[in-house]
């Protein structure tokens, strides 16, 4: 394989990850699962309840080593890995600004980060602290500090679930607008496919457990010409190509 540089897209070649259940038996979460995000793709993986999202981002975010396959990261041995999970995960003795800012390195802790606050709607609330903030504010924060280290791989677990759908819509086009300043190769799980349209390039459709890709749906299309027309376009030539994927 060549070096992987920033540039290089994210591989992802899991063999086999297998759990023991409470009662020793084994459980097949992933079985060769393959599948691959160009440098500055933003991708979706989605599929039925436990086919195994959730345990393959763990896997790439370094969490869990103990299953066969490998992958690689865009950015190599230097990644700058960034993660938004359903739980903001704030410490809540430390403002808005330190939460964003601790998670800098050093000789970058006094970086400029006007423009992120501001295009996060966060302006004003760099000095609250996050038993003041709402959940979908402090899932804001949460974006923040993600994009803050300017990642060389963004993943997402269900950030914008448990939100009503006008603050879920929001954000998401928050995270757009701060994604298209700086497109980031990022993989988010999601189980909302008309949410995986609206934000994705790409969506790794997984089959049930044991999880592999049952099939690629690429949405190559300006985010600005995903009208809810074509968007229901788009949903209907999902269903046709995955029938039985995604419906509620
Ligand atoms: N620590 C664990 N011990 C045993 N089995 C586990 C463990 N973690 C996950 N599993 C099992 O592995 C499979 C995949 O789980 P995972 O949470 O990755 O699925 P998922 O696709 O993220 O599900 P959901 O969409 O419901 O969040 C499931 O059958 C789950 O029960």
């Amino acid at each position: 394989m060549p070096p992987a540089g920033v540039a290089a897209p994210l591989e992802v070649g899991v063999t086999e990850k297998i759990f023991l259940s409470a009662t020793g038996q084994p459980v097949v979460a992933l079985r060769d699962l393959s599948f691959s995000v160009a440098q500055g793709e933003f991708a979706c993986l989605f599929g039925p309840s436990g086919c195994g999202k959730t345990t393959t981002l763990r896997i790439l975010l370094g969490l869990d080593r103990d299953f066969s396959g490998s992958y690689r990261l865009p950015g190599g041995e230097d990644a700058r890995i960034a993660a938004v999970f359903q739980e903001p995960t704030l410490l809540p003795w430390r403002t808005v600004e330190q939460n964003v800012r601790l998670v800098l390195p050093k000789a970058r802790r006094d970086a400029d980060l006007d423009g992120l606050f501001e295009a996060l709607g966060l302006a004003g609330m760099r000095a609250l602290y996050p038993g003041e903030l709402s959940l979908g504010l402090a899932r804001r924060v949460a974006l923040a500090r993600a994009f803050a280290v300017e990642p060389t791989v963004l993943f997402l677990d269900e950030p914008f679930v448990s939100l009503d759908e006008r603050t879920a819509q929001r954000l998401r086009t928050l995270l757009m607008s701060v994604w298209s300043a700086r497109p980031t190769t990022a993989l988010m799980v999601t189980h909302n496919l008309h949410e995986a349209m609206v934000l994705s390039d790409r969506i790794v459709v997984l089959s049930p457990r044991p999880g592999h890709v049952a099939g690629l749906f690429d949405i190559r299309l300006p985010r600005e010409n995903r009208s809810p027309r074509v968007i229901s376009d788009l949903m209907r030539s999902f269903h046709e190509k995955f029938p039985g994927h995604g419906t509620p």
